[in-house]
This record gives C-alpha cells, structure tokens and sequence, in this order.
C-alpha cells in the first residue's frame, strides 16, 4: 500500500509538472498565434481600405503617431505621402479613418448619416468608466442615445436656449469687469464664466469664483477629451492592459474610482439643484423626467455633467482664440468696432440681442474664428458605422473610427484662401467659396452626432465677443521696454480641446464713457445675479 500511495503522489508531481510544462508552452503560442491571426487580418482589411502608414502586429501605427500635436502628421500623409483625403491609422488593430477635408466627411457623416451616427468603442473613457451606456457623448446609435439627445435640446435647444439670455448677459458683464480689473487673469474670467452659465443651466448655482469646487474640478477634467486623440494612450491601443491586475497598471482603476466619485458628487449637485429657487434649470427638468424616461443617477448626472464638460474647455479655448486674433489682426477689430458703433452709439450701452441681425460683420469674425482655430481640432469625438460600407471603393468595415481632422479641413486652400489669415470677409454677406453646409466651417462636427451644445456655445459666444469688442482696444501685452510682444498664433497646446498657450492681452476702455458703462452694467448684472448665489453643500471627497 505505502508503495502504490508513494507512486501515485509521484505520478501526480509529475503530471501537475507536465500540465505546468505544458501551459507553460501552450500559452505563448497561443498568444503568439493570435497576434498573428490578428495581424493578418489587419494586412487583408488595409489593402482595402484608405491608405495610411504600415502597421506593426500588436501597436499599429502606435510608434509612427508623434505624441506632439498629431492632426499635423495626419495633414501631412493625407496632402503630401498619400494624396488621398481619407487615411487609415491603426490604433493597435482598430482602424481610424482620418478625413481631411470637408466634402468627404460631408459625403460620409452629413450625407450618409443614417450608417454614421454611432460612436466607436472607447478603452478608457468607456469601458473603464461604464460610460457608454449612460454618457450621450458616448452610446451608441439607438433610441436610448435619441432620448439623451432629447433631453439635452429640451434645455439648450434653439428655442430653449433662449431662457438664459438674461443670465448670460449678466455674466458677460461680470466677465468684462473682470478682464479690465486683471487682465493678466484673463483664462479664469473667461473660465469661470463659462462654468458659472452651465452651472445655472445645470443647477441654478452661479461660480463666483474659479476656486469653487465645481469649476476647480471640471477644469482639469475636460482633458478627458484627449482619450479621443488616436495613439495618444497605450491602452487604447492595448485595450487588454484594462485587465493586468491594478499594482502592475493602476490607471484603469484609478479613472474607474475617479469618475465614480465624481458621478456621485454630480448626483449630490443635482439633488441640491431640484431645489433651487431658480426652476428652469436642468436638474429640475429631469428629476421630473426621471421616472417617466426611467433614467438612472449615473445618466441624470452625465447628462448635467456633459452642460459643464461640453462647453467649459470648448468656450474657453475659442474665447481665447478670438483675443490672439484680435492682437494680431487689428484692422479687423476696427472694421467690426466701426460695425458695432454704427448700431449702439457712442458707448452710452452695451450692444445686446436685439442688436444681433444688424451685426453680420461680428457675426462673420466669431465664424472665422471656429474656422481659423477650430478648438476641437480632430473633431471632437469620432463617429462609427453600424454597418459595412464602401465609400470610392474603399472599404470601411462596421464599427471602425471616422473623424474629421478639423485642423486640416478648416486650412484647406482650396475651400479657405490665404488659409493662415484671418479674413471674415469669408463668411460676410454670404459664402464666399461652395462649402458642404450653410455654417461655412465643421467646428460643431457632423451629421445626427453635431455638438448638442452649438446653440448655447454660440449665444454665449455671440454676446462675449460683441461687448469685448464693444468695450476695449484689444492689443498685445508689453515687455519690460514698453514694447508690444508679437504672440506666436502657432504656440497653442497639444490637446484635443487646443487652446493657445499663455499669452498676454491688454484690454483698454474704448472711451471713458464705454469704462463707465462697463462698470455700471457689471454692477448691475452683480444684483440681478443674486438669485442664483447660494452655497453648495455637496462636496467630493
Ligand atoms: C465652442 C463650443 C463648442 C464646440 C466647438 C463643440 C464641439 C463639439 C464637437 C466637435 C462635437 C462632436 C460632434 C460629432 O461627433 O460630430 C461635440 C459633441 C457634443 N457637444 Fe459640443 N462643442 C461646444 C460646446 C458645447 C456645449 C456648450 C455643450 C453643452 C450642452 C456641448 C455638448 C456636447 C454634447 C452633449 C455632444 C455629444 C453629441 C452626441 O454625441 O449626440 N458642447 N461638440
């Protein structure tokens, strides 16, 4: 008996050593085998679809996408080492479909939108948030997207959007004040008025400074738009990393743990904004949707949260934009001053609404700007066909990544002559060259999936811009000499919502009349704003 006990613990050593052995061998060649496969089925789709450079097994393109400013490279390879609009990236053996100019994104997301309007997947931003499910940015084509949709149009819709005139006026006001009394503070008084508006739309809270929690928070978090610039981050390259164990890569757990805490804190925001005295907001509108649309506390939050995320960043960078243009393009500050004199007098008011029509020349310097730095440059969030498709013979399979690279779209000479100057003349009395749609430029992006945001930017924008340039000289800043610092109106940063870097501005009161009613409006909007000051309690930890 003891010898046959003993042989049997031996057999068994020496199987457990064979299974061992044997995993041991199967299970490279099994990864092996599959990056292999995988590989091959890359090289067979390439061949079909638009060019692009040649992928590596496993990375793709990763190592030729440069970390710095990309949109740059993939204008290169589609004008100049492929001549072809459309280019094909591969984030790993995910295809990206870069289009490089208007008219074939046009034919695709505009034309054939009923294919086009979902939205690929997303390693870090959604699978490692649980976010495509409840975030309209991110889910997919279908009805629960089209409720969200309709959601966020009930409150910034055209019509809509029109409810917070009065608030954003009044915080233009503010914002006005503030870049007379701390010019060199310009990026957080745009800042803090584009958090404050959301905030009110949102909650019916106004940020009275960029300190408050809220703004200090969604600030760094509008980055998160970088998840969407292809090669950017490994992971969405080797969507596989999400599951090595967090002390060996503990970014997926990180954002997981982040954006859980911040969903509760825009819970918590939402319950305190179903109470405020001002009941237009956001939060009101679908707490009482809640049970009707059977929407969740992650989606109510996300569809808030996207109010301040869709629109802090983008209204910021496109606020400064219009500054550098203004320091460097003076002739056409004058033309659109000499404009807006021409209908409000000799600084006695601030233009406003009604003023609006009368203005096109203001209205083509904010279109030249979306066109002249779009700010986001490869459009935002890409789009993704729910079916095979072929486009001038090139296939395009189901799901693959298609964006614009707005950069390049919005410098194509063909469409914008002189594409480096800034010339609103492009846009005043009609287009002066074809373009795909009446706008004359693609900043809001494309089709079903266009920012649900665009009437907002663009009324806050509107009444922004009209006043600064109503109120002040806009020049560049001095150095120590006395002499004005030419800004660089390339230096702007390497992120998905670009922005120029730090420059400086000088804002001059036109006239001493217009410094007096600037001051006098801004003490004004101060008391009219007072429905909308109270504290948060909500907090996140
Ligand atoms: C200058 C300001 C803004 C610019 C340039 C901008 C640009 C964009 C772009 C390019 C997209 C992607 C479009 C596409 O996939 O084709 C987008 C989507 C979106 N934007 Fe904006 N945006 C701005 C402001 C806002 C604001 C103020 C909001 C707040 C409501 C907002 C909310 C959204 C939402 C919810 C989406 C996702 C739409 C969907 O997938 O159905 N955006 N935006």
């Amino acid at each position: 008996m003891a010898d046959f006990s003993r042989l049997s613990v031996a057999l068994s050593d020496a199987s457990i050593y064979n299974v061992g052995l044997s995993l041991g061998i199967a299970v490279p060649i099994f990864l092996i085998l599959r990056v292999l496969i995988d590989y091959a089925k890359v090289l067979s789709l390439r061949r079909r679809m638009p060019p692009g450079p040649f992928p590596l097994p496993l990375f793709g393109n990763y190592f030729s996408i440069p970390g710095e400013r990309p949109w740059l490279k993939f204008e290169e390879w589609s004008t100049k080492t492929y001549k072809s609009p459309l280019i094909t990236i591969w984030n790993g053996t995910a295809p990206t479909i870069l289009c490089n100019d208007a008219w074939s994104i046009s034919d695709l997301l505009d034309k054939r939108a009923s294919i086009y309007s979902s939205r690929p997947r997303c390693v870090l931003m959604g699978d490692c948030t649980g976010a495509t499910t409840t975030n309209q940015i991110l889910q997919p084509y279908g009805d629960r997207w089209r409720l969200h949709r309709r959601l966020t149009h009930a409150i910034v819709g055209p019509q809509n959007v029109r409810t917070f005139r009065p608030s954003q006026s009044d915080e233009a006001n503010i914002m006005l004040r503030d870049m007379f009394e701390t010019p060199d503070k310009m990026t957080d008084a745009i800042g803090r008025f584009a958090c404050s508006q959301a905030s009110i739309i949102g909650w019916g809270r106004r940020i009275d400074t960029v300190h408050d929690q809220l703004a200090a928070l969604s600030i760094p978090a509008t980055e998160a738009a970088n998840f969407a610039i292809p090669g950017f981050y490994i992971i969405e390259t080797l969507p596989f990393l999400t599951r090595l164990p967090a002390w060996l890569f503990k970014m997926p757990t990180e954002l997981a743990a982040g954006s859980k805490l911040f969903g509760k804190y825009l819970w918590a925001l939402t319950e305190e904004g179903g109470e405020a005295t001002f009941d237009k907001n956001f939060a009101r509108l679908l707490l009482q949707e809640r049970e009707k649309s059977d929407l969740s506390s992650n989606e109510i939050g996300s569809l808030i949260g996207n109010v301040v995320g869709g629109g802090l960043a983008t209204m910021t960078s496109t606020t400064l934009s219009f500054i550098l243009a203004m320091c460097v393009f003076p002739d056409v500050q004058k033309k659109a001053q000499a404009e807006i004199d021409s209908i409000v007098g000799d600084g006695h008011r601030p233009p406003s609404w009604e003023d609006e029509s009368s203005m096109p020349y203001v209205a083509a310097v904010i279109s030249e700007v979306f066109r002249w730095r779009p700010v986001t440059v490869l459009g935002g969030m890409a789009h993704a066909p729910i079916q095979d498709d072929v486009y001038k013979g090139y296939f395009i399979p189901k799901g693959t990544a298609i964006t614009g690279n707005s950069w390049a779209i919005h410098r194509n000479s063909r469409d914008y002559p002189d594409p480096e100057t800034f010339r609103p003349e492009r846009f005043y009395d009609g287009l002066e060259r074809p373009f795909p749609i009446k706008k004359g430029h693609y900043a809001f992006g494309w089709g079903r999936r266009a920012c649900s945001g665009q009437n907002l930017a663009e009324q806050a924008l509107w009444i922004t811009i009209v006043r600064l340039l109503w109120a002040f000289n806009i020049q560049p800043g001095l150095d120590e000499k006395g002499d004005e610092i030419k800004p660089d109106v390339f230096a702007y940063t390497n992120t998905e919502n670009s922005r120029p870097q730090p420059f400086e501005a000088r804002f001059t009161p036109r006239s001493a009349k217009h410094k007096q009613t600037l001051l006098n409006e801004a003490a004004k909007s101060r008391d009219a704003l007072h429905i909308f000051d109270w504290e948060s309690k909500a907090k996140m930890q």
